[in-house]
């Protein structure tokens, strides 16, 4: 173990994970992004991921939702494997991504983008309640559920984007870079509700840029520097200036 308090220093798992990531490679065009990155997030936790830009957060992160290819390694989600998989087979097995810069459909209504995250739906819930339950996370939305997506603030955009994706009923949520672009409040109002989300069941993956916030709301943060994992801390690193210089500058 580390003797550095808010420090872990290694990520084996105690049980069977939900998502357990090993050696996981990503390449563009034979140049590596993701060189061979292992971590694994259980049932209920929040897990973060955090990084300079370019590190390789949002390889990773399409990569396990089936959007870019690996082009080594494997992610299995409760023992099934996710890589070769289409997002939407991705999807309905279980896991799904709120990606970066969130895809709405700006001329479409709320309540019509909300219909389109029903797609691949895994839940016997009816759509009509289980729209009012993502309503109810994130009141905003009935509010306005007339109103085209494009007309939203961009806090408003994040809430939809997450809430649209609730509806396939994940039991693992990544979010890439929620809280981009956002002011603080709307910040607030977003990690809110992912604490609401986890604290409901679903495991949690974020990705963000914020080092010292998602340290101090995540279970354990994993820091990402040119494509290989360098450190994974915990909530009492968020106030430890010498390990907060290390996520930001590597280690
Ligand atoms: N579609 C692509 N084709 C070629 N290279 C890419 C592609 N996407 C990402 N890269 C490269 O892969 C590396 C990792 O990029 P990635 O977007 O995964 O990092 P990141 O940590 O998410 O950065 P950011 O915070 O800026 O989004 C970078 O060098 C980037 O230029």
């Amino acid at each position: 173990m580390s003797d550095l308090p808010g420090k872990v220093a290694a990520t084996t798992p105690t049980q069977t994970p939900l998502l357990d990531v090993r050696d996981l490679e990503v390449r563009y065009s034979g140049v590596p992004a993701v060189k061979g990155v292992s971590f694994h997030v259980d049932r209920g936790e929040t897990v973060g991921l955090i990084g300079p830009n370019g590190a390789g957060k949002s390889s990773t992160v399409l990569a396990l939702a089936g959007a870019v290819r690996a082009s080594s390694g494997s992610a299995t989600l409760d023992g099934v494997e996710l890589t070769g998989h289409s997002p939407e087979e991705v999807v309905r097995l279980g896991l799904s991504l709120v990606p970066e810069g969130r895809n709405m459909f700006d001329g479409l209504t709320v309540t019509e983008n909300l219909r389109l995250g029903a797609v691949a739906r895994r839940s016997e819930v009816p759509l009509t309640a289980a729209i009012a339950e993502v309503v109810e996370l994130f009141p905003i939305l009935g509010e306005f559920r007339d109103r085209p997506a494009g007309l939203l603030s961009g806090g408003q955009q994040q809430q939809l984007a997450i809430a649209r994706t609730l509806l396939a009923a994940p039991r693992m949520l990544i979010l890439d870079e929620p809280s981009l672009g956002l002011s603080p409040t709307a910040v607030d109002v977003v990690f809110d509700a992912l604490g609401r989300i986890r604290d409901a069941g679903t495991s949690v993956l974020v990705v963000e840029q914020r080092a010292e916030f998602t340290i101090a709301f995540c279970d354990r943060t994993h820091v990402l520097h040119d494509g290989r994992l360098t450190l994974a801390l915990t909530p009492g690193a968020a106030h430890d200036a010498d390990l907060l210089t290390k996520a930001y500058f590597g280690s």
